[in-house]
């Protein structure tokens, strides 16, 4: 009995940590539990009982004594205050920045009780300046429009100081669902979003406000969540979800051609190294058969990196792009169960592209491959497509690729969904949260690291994704799951190292080799 609760709240655990919604979900969600009948005033004080167990752990008394708490005219507002309450019940010395005059009703009434309990309130800041600790409970998802006077001011002073700030729910400017800071917005230390995660917070944009952001899950009820959550639906990556759709546990009498067969068309004279990075990201992969084409120049130098992989030698032009392929005897594109095909090979091999563009085979498409296809125009030419194609922008490549649709340095959620949905591609778009759509479903990558900012590094995705799905072509598991693994365990393969050898220490080489201890740390 005791082992089969234990697994239901893991598995519980688990689901909720995956869900991402946007504030008018959140809004919903909320409204139903509401007309069910729990109390708002019971549900308030539960959350803000967490939050205030949070930081009391993070901030211990014996470490922090002064608290400011910053208080909006909402229910983020209210969680502060009942969260200022607690943090004086528990020894604290507390006080309030509140500098709206109309509160809603609730929180109006926790604005009353925290008077009678002499916990000082004031309407500007700087009577709080002698702080330790700021909670930011000015908006949350209800905000609106962008901050304006003086609560803009506020928040651009509290970013002056250096003290922490924790924000509930969301740092208060940032908009809940692009992570757009509305005219300004706080620097948090840490983001405790309370339920289920906002979108806002996996957009790039929203990640120098956000600081280190968790979850406070206040058993919200499955069944209403579901409820509510439609299609499209947007997805966290977690180790879970990412290691299930790994090929793991080989038979034990497989063999290599039933491993993958994939072929990498990658490199030019001029980018040699990067065709090695895309052979040893696939290497990684744990691929049965890799082949590589490279311009004919170039081979002893793959080969003599990758001696398991076969070097394809092709017939290269002035300038030292693969010319033509030219695949062994008794091969053709067909003999492959993957391709991967751009990096390092110049615009030069233009018709290399159409070639791989008109065979049979799931295809990944990445730096000059994306180049190459922009110039023929992405939507037209990926229609004649007979496999699935999948495509791995920057934002760059992006805006490149698909010229009129959503910005993606403004929503790249928006941005992948437009994309997908115009090419019928599986669209990674690369980013500290990475995002990968097919069809209605997204997947957002939660947790990345600077370190992977460095050239070559997404060479090595292109190799390991295409290693994966070669693996894959045999089993049913969706091509968006399959690469939304490959983004997981690249960024965690930066972060291991990064963890090891600094933000400094992660080259592309190194990357590869951590690549493996992320699947024996996770499995
Ligand atoms: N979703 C849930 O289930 C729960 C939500 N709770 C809290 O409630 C919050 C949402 O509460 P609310 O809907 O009251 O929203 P907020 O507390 O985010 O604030 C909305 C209020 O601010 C005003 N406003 C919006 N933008 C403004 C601006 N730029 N300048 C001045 N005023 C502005 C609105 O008119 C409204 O009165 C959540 O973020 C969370 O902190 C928790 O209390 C408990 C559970
Ligand atoms: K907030």
């Amino acid at each position: 009995m005791f082992n089969q609760n234990h697994s239901h709240l893991a598995a519980r655990r688990e689901q909720i940590s995956r869900i991402v919604v946007t504030a008018q979900q959140m809004r919903n969600i909320e409204e139903r539990i509401f007309t069910k009948g729990m109390p708002v005033a019971a549900l308030m004080e539960k959350v803000a009982g967490l939050i205030t167990r949070r930081i009391i752990e993070l901030y211990p008394l014996s470490q922090v004594s002064r608290i400011g708490i910053l208080v909006g005219p909402g229910h983020n507002g209210g969680d502060a205050l009942v969260v200022a309450r607690e943090l004086h019940f528990q020894g604290y010395q507390v006080a309030v920045c509140s500098p709206f005059s109309k509160l809603k009703d609730l929180t109006s009434q926790h604005a009353q009780y925290v008077k009678i309990l002499e916990i000082p309130v004031h309407e500007s800041l700087e009577p709080l300046a002698e702080c330790d600790l700021f909670i930011d409970g000015l908006f949350g998802f209800g905000l609106e429009r962008s901050l304006s006077s003086p609560v803009d001011q506020i928040v651009n002073q509290l970013n002056e100081w250096s003290q922490p700030v924790v924000s509930i729910d969301l740092p208060s400017g940032l908009h809940t669902d692009t992570g757009e800071a509305l005219g300004t917005a706080v620097q948090a230390t840490h983001t405790f979003c309370l339920g289920l995660w906002k979108l806002g917070l996996l957009q790039d944009q929203a990640l120098d406000y956000v600081g280190a952001a968790e979850l406070i899950d206040f058993d919200l009820p499955l069944t209403d969540i579901q409820a509510i959550l439609e299609a499209p639906k947007i997805q966290r990556i977690t180790p879970q979800s990412a290691i299930a759709t790994l090929p793991l546990k080989r038979s034990p009498v497989t063999h290599k051609y039933k491993q993958g067969h994939l072929l990498l068309i990658c490199g030019s004279r001029r980018y040699t190294g990067v065709a090695i990075l895309t052979g040893l990201g696939a290497r990684a992969s744990g691929v049965g058969m890799l082949s590589i084409a490279v311009p004919e120049s170039i081979k002893p130098l793959l080969s003599a990196q990758l001696p398991e992989a076969l070097i394809i030698g092709c017939p290269e032009t002035e300038s030292g792009a693969i010319a033509q392929l030219q695949l062994p005897e008794k091969t053709d594109l067909s003999s492959f169960d993957a391709i991967a095909c751009g990096p390092g090979l110049t615009v030069d091999a233009k018709p290399i592209l159409q070639e791989v563009l008109d065979s049979d085979r799931p295809l990944v498409l990445d730096a000059d491959g994306l180049n190459i296809l922009a110039q023929m125009g992405t939507t037209q030419t990926l229609q004649h497509r007979q496999a699935s194609t999948v495509l791995t922008p920057h934002a760059g490549e992006f805006k490149r690729l698909f010229p009129d649709t959503v910005d993606p340095t403004k929503d790249r959620i928006a941005a992948v969904r437009a994309a997908t949905e115009q090419s019928g591609a599986v669209v990674l778009l690369k980013g500290a949260r990475t995002a990968i759509a097919q069809a209605d479903c997204v997947w957002v990558n939660p947790e990345s690291t600077p370190a992977l900012a460095r050239g070559g590094s997404g060479d090595v995705l292109t190799g390991l994704l295409g290693g994966l799905i070669a693996q894959a072509t045999s089993k049913d598991i969706p091509l968006v799951e399959i690469v939304a693994s490959a983004a997981w365990w690249h960024s965690q393969a930066g972060i291991l190292a990064a963890d090891e050898r600094t933000e400094m220490g992660v080259d592309a080489f190194t990357l590869t080799k951590y690549l493996m201890f992320v699947v024996s740390r996770f499995s």
